[in-house]
């Protein structure tokens, strides 16, 4: 079963520290949402999970230091849905999200009947199965969400960490991906997911990390961490939440007025 451990994490990105000491371990089977104002370093303490930044401290994958592991065997292991990313190729769904198989393909090597097979299951799982001859480059926004989505489901990795899946989907396709991505727990995988949408992330996620200038400022199930006072210390917001329901649904009523 797969672990992966941060172990006093941090980032600079020229002369800002925008990760600070961050500790915290993610267990095989979970889904946890990390939430956080706009610019709390959620994207970059993801990238740091992938040695995509330089980081001090270490992040550990099963016990093995990511950022000494040779990249493609990183990207079997702990697949990544980067934030907003753009498409400068003009290729079809299919061919893009068969680049999920990528990190499984020696060099020079042909996609194999086995990824085949995965590139089907993810454009399945993804709903682009109607997308698969369509120049990714003109899609709409939520159709290449989705499509890039499954390339990172295409590559069937142990871990997948998702930075905003959400983005740019309509209500339906949100549910569909929230869904995916628990499904995926289910199924024993560890997923991180970088949510703006509180109630979607207590609704489907195990646990959720705060984020805020850069550090842990709560850790804990939705129900535990989703109070009024956090929200009105982390996003400066009034905002009521019901827990009487299935989950925690958070409704917001506007900035939170200072004190007289
Ligand atoms: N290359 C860079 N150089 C300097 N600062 C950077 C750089 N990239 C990001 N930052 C800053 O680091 C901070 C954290 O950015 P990050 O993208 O991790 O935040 P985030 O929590 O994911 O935000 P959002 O919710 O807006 O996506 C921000 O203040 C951002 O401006």
């Amino acid at each position: 079963m797969v672990t992966l451990t941060l172990d006093r994490v941090g980032v600079a990105l020229g002369r800002r520290r925008v990760v600070r000491d961050i500790s915290a371990a993610f267990a095989a089977g979970t889904l946890t949402g990390v939430v956080g104002p706009n610019g709390a370093g959620k994207s970059t303490l993801a990238r740091a999970m992938l040695a995509l930044v330089p980081a001090t401290g270490a992040v550990r994958i099963d016990g093995d230091d990511v950022a000494a592991l040779p990249r493609a065997g990183l990207a079997r292991r702990i697949a990544y849905l980067p934030q907003g990313q753009t498409l400068h190729w003009p290729l079809t769904v299919e061919r893009l999200v068969g680049l999920g198989r990528l990190p499984h393909l020696a060099p020079m090597s042909r996609i194999a009947d086995g990824d085949a097979a995965a590139i089907e299951r993810a454009m399945a799982r993804a709903d682009v199965l109607d997308l698969r001859d369509r120049i990714a480059t003109e899609l709409s926004g939520g159709e290449r969400a989705r499509t890039l989505f499954a390339r990172a489901l295409a590559v069937e990795a142990p871990a997948l960490i998702a930075d905003e899946p959400l983005a740019s989907l309509d209500p339906g396709h949100q549910i569909d991906v929230m869904e995916l991505l628990r499904a995926e727990a289910d199924t024993g995988k560890l997923v991180i997911a970088v949510l703006h949408d509180l109630t979607m992330a207590a609704r489907y996620c195990d646990r959720l990390l705060v984020i805020d200038r850069g550090t842990i400022v709560a850790d804990g199930t939705p129900r535990d961490v989703l109070t009024p006072d956090l929200l009105r210390a982390v996003y400066g917001i009034d905002a009521r939440i019901e827990t009487g329901g299935d989950w925690p649904t958070v409704t917001t009523f506007g900035r939170a007025q200072p004190p007289d």
